[in-house]
C-alpha cells in the first residue's frame, strides 16, 4: 500500500542554542513510498533536480540506514519525494529528508523502532539533533546528545509567536559554516552560551517575548558566520528596532530568522528585510511563518493523484 511521509522545515540554535535548540516551520518534504517488483527512486520538481535518483539518493540512504538499525532488509520500493524546502539554505533540508527516510522505512518495515529510537538515530547520523528534533516532533526542542540516548523536551510555542525567515537567494552548505567556527571557546563565552541559551528556553516556555531580544544573543556561531552571510550582521543589531522580537542566522545560513508578535503587522520588518537584501545587492525571500506543531506525519490512506516522473 502507498503512503506518505510528510516532515516539515527546521530552524536550528535560535541565537546562542548551538546544536540543541531548534524550531519547526511548515514547509515540507513529502515522500510518497509504494512498495514494487524493483527499487526506483524519483526525486521530483526543480528544487531536487541536482540530487541523485536511485540507491545514492541521501533519502533512500536514510531508509537503509533505519533497515540496519532495525536488523532489516529493504523491500523493493518506489519512492518519490518532493520538497517545499529550499536546500542548503538553513532550514533543515538535510534534516528532513534524513527524518524522512528513517520514518519511512520504520512505517514500511511494521514500525520496529520506537519513536525515541527514531530520534536517537537521526540525531547521531545529522551529529547534532537541533534539526532533527524538532523535524520529527513539531513545536520548539530543546535537547542533548549523549552516550546514553537523546533527550529533549518539547515545547508548544508560546501564543503570538510567529516567525518571519529572510531566505537568501544563495546556497551555504553547513559543512562549510561549520568549517568557520573555531575549535575551543573562553569560559566567558561558555557562560555566556548557558546563560542565553537557559534565559532563551524559559522564555519561550513561559512566552516571556520581551525577553527574547537580550536572551538570542549567541557568541558561539553566529560572529564567525557573519562573514559568510551578508546582512546578517545588520539584521541581528537591527531587526528588533523594526518590528522583530528577536533575530539569528537560521541553522548555518545563509536563512536569517526573526521571531515576532503576530498581534503586530510584520509590514516594517518586511521593508528593513527587503532594504538590507538590496543594499548588499542581494536577492531573496521574506516570508511569513506559524511554529509548525505537527511534526512528521504519516499518512497511510493518501488520496490518489497521478505519479509523475
Ligand atoms: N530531499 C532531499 N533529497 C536528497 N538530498 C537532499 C534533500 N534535502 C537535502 N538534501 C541534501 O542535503 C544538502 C543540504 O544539506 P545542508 O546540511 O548543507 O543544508 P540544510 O540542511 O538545508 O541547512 P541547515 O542544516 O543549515 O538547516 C543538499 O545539498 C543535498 O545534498
Ligand atoms: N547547529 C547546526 C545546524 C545546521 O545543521 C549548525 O549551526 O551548524
Amino acid at each position: 500500500m502507498t503512503f506518505l511521509v510528510r516532515v516539515p522545515a527546521s530552524s536550528a540554535n535560535l541565537g546562542p542554542g548551538f546544536d540543541s535548540l531548534g524550531l519547526s516551520l511548515p514547509l515540507f518534504t513529502t515522500l510518497r513510498v509504494t512498495p514494487g517488483a524493483v527499487t526506483e527512486v524519483v526525486p521530483l520538481g526543480p528544487e531536487l533536480a541536482g540530487t541523485p535518483a536511485g540507491a545514492g539518493n541521501y533519502v533512500y540512504r536514510a531508509m537503509q540506514l533505519a533497515a540496519r538499525r532495525a536488523g532489516r532488509d529493504l523491500p523493493p520500493l518506489r519512492l518519490e519525494i518532493e520538497t517545499e524546502i529550499p536546500l542548503a539554505r538553513g532550514l533543515g533540508s538535510s534534516a528532513a529528508a534524513l527524518v524522512g527516510g528513517i520514518v519511512a522505512a520504520n512505517e514500511l518495515l511494521g514500525r520496529p523502532l520506537a519513536p525515541g529510537a527514531l530520534l536517537d538515530l537521526a540525531a547521531r547520523e545529522e551529529g547534532h539533533p537541533d534539526n532533527v528534533a524538532p523535524a520529527l516532533l513539531g513545536g520548539i526542542v530543546v535537547a542533548t546528545l549523549g552516550p546514553g540516548g537523546t533527550a529533549h523536551v518539547r515545547l508548544a510555542p508560546p501564543p503570538h509567536l510567529g516567525v518571519t525567515v529572510l531566505v537568501p537567494d544563495f546556497e551555504l552548505a553547513t559543512s562549510r559554516a561549520r568549517a568557520a567556527l573555531p575549535e575551543s571557546y573562553s569560559r566567558a563565552d561558555a557562560v555566556h552560551a548557558l546563560s542565553h541559551t537557559g534565559l532563551l528556553v524559559g522564555a519561550l516556555a513561559q512566552g516571556q517575548l520581551e525577553l527574547l531580544r537580550g536572551a538570542m544573543n549567541d557568541r558561539l556561531h553566529q560572529p564567525w558566520r557573519a562573514a559568510l552571510v551578508p546582512g546578517l550582521a545588520d539584521i541581528l543589531a537591527n531587526a528588533a528596532d523594526h518590528g522583530a522580537l528577536g533575530a539569528a542566522l537560521s541553522g548555518a545560513g545563509p536563512t536569517v530568522l526573526c521571531l515576532r508578535d503576530t498581534r503586530q503587522d510584520p509590514a516594517e520588518l518586511h521593508h528593513y528585510l527587503h532594504g538590507v537584501l538590496r543594499g548588499h545587492g542581494l536577492t531573496g525571500g521574506v516570508l511569513d511563518l506559524p511554529v509548525d506543531t505537527a511534526g512528521t506525519v504519516v499518512d497511510t490512506s493518501p488520496q490518489e493523484v497521478p505519479a509523475r516522473g
